[in-house]
């Protein structure tokens, strides 16, 4: 193994160290959940997907003339990867997963507890119940989901070894109780944190309580969602972008390349102006390895999804030396951009943490300068809080 998840400074707690020198562009490891869970306004949206790893269930063409709201003819199909003689269903419930050892696996880490026995939406049932709740209350762009805690109880449920998987649960960085307290309202918006009260209440009436007593009090679910506010990890899956990758390699010639080229812009250019940002499956997951990953506002790695469905890969973005720490960055792109002031107040409010990264320390002694944008940035961020 090419890395070590130990102590990394009493600021930061535990990360994770590379063993080796790695190159840019390696994987420096590759994981699959514990669990995962599509955004439910993206399931509602008929955003295809496999219930458990998130796979795309359309094909490209299928997904382009969805999100484009026009019939596609899209060139190339054989670049498509999408199998549906793989498909399969739950029997009970008809739940949609891509294959056979979805399903499977499913069944076996958490639907059978969670499967609602029947096809019919049924919505006095306390899941479709809690699923309507969540929805009101966590709207586009979406940022979590309580079936991802949901599904971690159930998968401690299902256990063979059920003090190990609350054991492993537990591992995830946790909080104390005010600040789960502050986390959870983070999660849910402070306009929502009264509505708290109503999840635990249909949480509780969701699931057998037997075994998972402590997280189903109300401090016990607070930390739930504290933890999966800290510890997801967004996702995202399309059919139309696999395709795009793949359409990469084909050897042809330039003039086709052109063509190709022009083709996909514009089709870019209409899925926008119909869908707008909501391109993708997307969804949310929980990883041991990652979420050892500490934050750096200048990071030498980064999550992907290389395999278009819950699978993470870590991969370097720069050259990184043995025994130094891998970082990751909390913030998008374009927050990353932004001056210490605002990198610091997002982490501050979002994660409840004083970054001690290399690059915050580096630029401690400079003045706390926001630039105009920062400060555009910061109040529409305000506005829309
Ligand atoms: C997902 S966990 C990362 C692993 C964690 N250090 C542990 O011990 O399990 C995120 C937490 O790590 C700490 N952390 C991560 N990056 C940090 C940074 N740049 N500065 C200070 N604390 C950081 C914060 O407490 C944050 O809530």
């Amino acid at each position: 193994m090419s890395y070590e998840v130990r102590y990394s400074d009493s600021a930061k707690g535990r990360g994770l160290f590379s063993k080796t020198k790695l190159l840019c562009d390696t994987t420096i490891l590759e994981e699959d959940p514990l669990v995962s869970c599509q955004f439910q306004w993206n399931a509602a949206y008929q955003y295809l997907a496999c219930d458990h790893c998130l796979r795309p269930l359309e094909t490209a063409q299928e997904n382009a003339t969805r999100l484009t709201g026009k019939m596609v003819e899209l060139p190339h199909p054989e670049c498509c990867c999408t199998d549906k003689s793989r498909f399969s269903s739950c029997p009970s419930c008809g739940l949609q997963y891509c294959s056979t050892e979805c399903r499977e696996e499913a069944y076996n880490q958490y639907h059978r507890i969670l499967c609602t026995q029947t096809t019919d939406k049924n919505s006095s049932h306390p899941l479709e119940q809690l699923n309507e709740a969540w929805k009101q209350l966590h709207y586009p762009p979406e940022t979590s989901t309580i079936f991802l805690v949901v599904r971690l109880l159930a998968r401690i449920l299902q256990a063979p070894n059920r003090e190990a998987a609350i054991a492993q649960t537990l591992q995830f960085c946790h909080h104390t109780v005010n600040e789960d307290a502050d986390l959870a309202h983070k999660l849910l918006g402070e306009k929502f944190a009264g509505q708290l009260s109503l999840l635990h209440n249909l949480l509780v009436a969701a699931v057998p309580h037997e075994g998972i007593e402590q997280f189903l009090t109300f401090e016990g679910f607070q930390s739930l969602l504290a933890l999966i506010g800290t510890n997801g990890q967004g996702l995202g899956t399309s059919a139309i972008s696999q395709w795009v990758k793949n359409t990469g390699t084909l050897p042809i010639s330039q003039e086709e390349r052109e063509n190709l080229d022009s083709f996909v812009d514009n089709l870019y250019i209409q899925m926008d102006s119909n869908v707008g940002e909501f391109l993708n499956n997307e969804g949310v997951a929980l990883y041991a390895l990652q979420s050892a990953c500490n934050h750096s506002c200048s990071p030498n790695a980064e999550p992907r999804f290389e395999h278009n469905n819950h699978r993470l890969s870590l991969v370097a973005t720069r050259d990184i030396e043995e025994g130094e720490e891998i970082f990751i960055s909390y913030l998008d792109e374009c927050i990353l951009g932004r001056s210490r002031h605002s990198r610091r107040k997002e982490l501050v409010s979002n994660y409840l943490f004083e970054c001690h990264c290399s690059k915050c320390e580096a630029e401690a002694d400079e003045p706390d300068v926001t630039s105009e944008e920062d400060d555009d940035a910061e109040e529409s961020m305000e506005d829309s809080s």
